[in-house]
């Protein structure tokens, strides 16, 4: 039985930074210039300020092609950080000295905005929270003992816990293997997409608990998951996700779980954790059901910096990923970012060519590309990461901005024999961010599938030929290499963009912390609801009372008082007619009638008179 003793055992140590970089001239930054002098108050600003590089930057011009030249630059410009053997490539992007220069003062001022927020400045302004994610791989950090305490007590708690469960210590009440060998995760957005990341990227072949995830409100989605369980539902730990507690998505996920375990005889709640803010309507749910564990979210960690929280944490440890691992890894990326020298500071690089490629307004998409197959959730990890932080449509100073930076990708070489014909010769609206590792195969491992040349070398050359391709035909690239894909080296990946993506943030002057446009989705969802439960409401009635002559689409809407509706009521009643859905008659109406039946059989289209 794995125990994950070695998983928790060591606490996380951050040891003296000794990234060293190549030789080269240092330049010595004057201290903090004044704060830029603040816009007109929300309700008068309009225009929002022009962004530095649409000035400077030379549209679409040639890049330097000269070998020798862009070996200097890739010398000059190469960040390294040694502890972590993660090195980060900016040469392929064709940023100016005087571009750097401009913008040094945004990147100072974004610099010290980083530093109150790690200090615990309300870094959040629009929902009055403080941005304390950082704290979480580094605990000393966060502004009083009280969080302090929080964050390592409930990290010891994560251990302890699934110390027990791969033990065996803690076990499901009827199961025939006597353990728990399943964890079906059950969340959307960041309570999915970190723990989905970190489990293909990480977990073991042959893990302790294997996970799977429900994480949307699609019937039939869940009921794959729950059907490939089978009999295993018994062996199976629930872990129900939900900063907020309410999300709709992750409720009914939860609901039509709970209905299988009935179904299948089997008590839940001894199979059930929740992770949660306290007193959250989930976490009173599982208090008073009596669930088997329940972990706290912390207001101040958002969805989508969650994965170095019990969110991501618990679900890892439970495979026997090493999070002390992960933590240290992120910790140390941290500690590189709080550098005010740019060149040494690989969060400022990458956000600084953010800046570069996309004209500091999201003019042109971040395609990821690890060429890795364990890394292939990464960009939809980043979807969520840098779309949900940076794509809004105000700024911190009330001005219409409209901005974000798209996100896609998927792996390489998989996806040259997909969409990087476009990259190369088609519309030029992105530019690349490789990932790369560097060992191919555990040591030993290795085999020649040709005389000196192995699958990885193969690999190798795919990347350096789709960059050097790419860059030949003035489409620029980014290139992140680690030595090969390890919790450390994932936390420090997971802590990088996290960083890179708040000082973006502020370089553009917007609020990464909060998801304003997610909130109105939600409100819109549930008006959808409701209009449906008024459209079921007249057809109940009208199939109580009339003939089964059909309702026309006008009769209903105005039946509703929706007139206005009445294309959402036509899709209403397809939907529900697609799922033969029956009226539920009331009253002296006999039994239920399918909506098919009561509207005649006839096929929408006869719907609309
Ligand atoms: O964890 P919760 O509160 O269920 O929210 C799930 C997701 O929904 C959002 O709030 C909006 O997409 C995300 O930020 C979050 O990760």
């Amino acid at each position: 039985m794995a125990s994950i003793s070695g998983i928790c055992s060591s606490s996380p140590t951050l040891k003296n930074q000794n990234h060293s970089t190549p030789k080269r001239r240092r330049t010595l930054l004057p201290s903090f210039p004044s704060r830029p002098k603040p816009f007109p108050p929300r309700s008068l600003a309009r225009e929002a300020p022009a962004q530095l590089s649409a000035k400077t930057k030379p549209h679409d011009a040639g890049l330097e092609k000269d070998p020798r030249v862009l070996w200097h630059r890739y010398v000059e410009w190469l960040y390294q950080h040694k502890e972590l053997g993660l090195y980060l490539d900016v040469s392929r992007v064709g940023f100016t000295d005087e571009f750097i220069r401009e913008m040094e003062p945004r990147f100072l001022a974004a610099l010290r905005a980083m530093e109150d927020l790690e200090k615990g400045a309300i870094a959040n302004p629009d929902e009055g929270r403080m941005v304390g994610h950082y704290w979480l791989r580094d605990s000393s950090r966060a502004p009083t003992a009280f969080l302090k305490r929080q964050i390592d007590n409930t990290l010891d708690a994560i251990c302890s816990f699934a110390n027990d469960v791969v033990s065996g210590k803690i076990k499901p009440p009827s199961s025939p293997e006597g353990r728990f060998t399943q964890i079906l995760s059950v969340g959307i957005g960041g309570s999915a997409l970190g723990p989905q990341f970190v489990a293909e990227a990480l977990a073991p072949d042959n893990p302790p608990l294997k996970i799977r995830f429900i994480d949307n409100t699609d019937p039939a989605g869940i009921d794959h998951q729950i059907a490939q369980l089978g009999p295993e539902l018994a062996s199976t730990l629930v872990i129900v996700i939900s900063k907020s507690g309410g999300t709709p998505e992750t409720r009914n996920g939860l609901l039509e779980v709970q209905k299988a375990f009935r179904e299948a005889g089997l008590n839940f709640p001894k199979q059930g954790v929740a992770i949660t803010q306290e007193n959250s309507l989930l976490d009173n749910t599982a208090r008073i059901e009596g669930w088997l564990a329940r972990f706290p979210m912390f207001d101040w960690v958002g969805g989508r910096t969650s994965e170095m929280s019990a969110v991501g944490l618990l679900p890892a440890a439970l495979q026997s990923i090493d999070i002390r691992e992960m933590l240290a890894g992120a910790a140390l990326m941290d500690e590189a970012n709080r550098s005010t020298v740019i060149r040494n500071n690989p969060a400022a690089l990458l956000a600084l060519c953010w800046y570069w490629a996309t004209d500091g307004v999201g003019s042109k998409d971040m395609v990821i590309l690890p060429y890795k197959d364990s890394l292939l959730l990464f960009s939809r990890y980043l979807q969520q990461l840098v779309m949900e932080s940076l794509g809004k449509e105000f700024d911190l100073d009330g001005n219409r901005v409209n901005q974000g930076i798209s996100v896609y990708g998927n792996k390489g070489s998989t996806d040259q024999h997909a969409y990087i014909q476009q990259l190369r010769e088609g519309v030029h609206n992105f530019f690349v961010t490789f990932i790369e590792v560097l060992r191919d195969r555990p040591p030993g491992h290795d085999w020649e599938l040709e005389p000196g040349v192995t699958c990885g070398d193969y690999l190798f050359g795919m990347l350096q030929g789709t960059r050097s391709a790419l860059y030949a035909n003035n489409r620029e690239s980014l290139t992140v290499t680690v030595q090969e894909v390890n919790p450390r080296s994932v936390g420090a990946l997971i802590a990088l963009y996290e960083r890179a993506v708040g000082i973006y943030a502020s370089m553009v002057n917007i609020n990464a912390y909060h998801q304003p446009g997610v909130e109105a989705g939600k409100k819109a969802a549930g008006e959808v609801l409701a209009l449906q439960k008024r459209v079921l409401a007249v057809l109940n009635e009208a199939s109580c009372t009339e003939s089964v002559e059909p309702l026309t689409l006008e009769e209903i809407a105005d039946r509703c008082h929706a007139p206005e509706d009445i294309e959402m009521i036509y899709k209403i009643i397809a939907h529900m007619a697609a799922n033969d859905r029956a009226l539920i008659a009331e009253g002296n109406c006999g039994s239920p009638r399918s909506i098919k039946v009561f509207l005649g059989e006839c096929n929408l289209d006869e719907l609309y008179a």
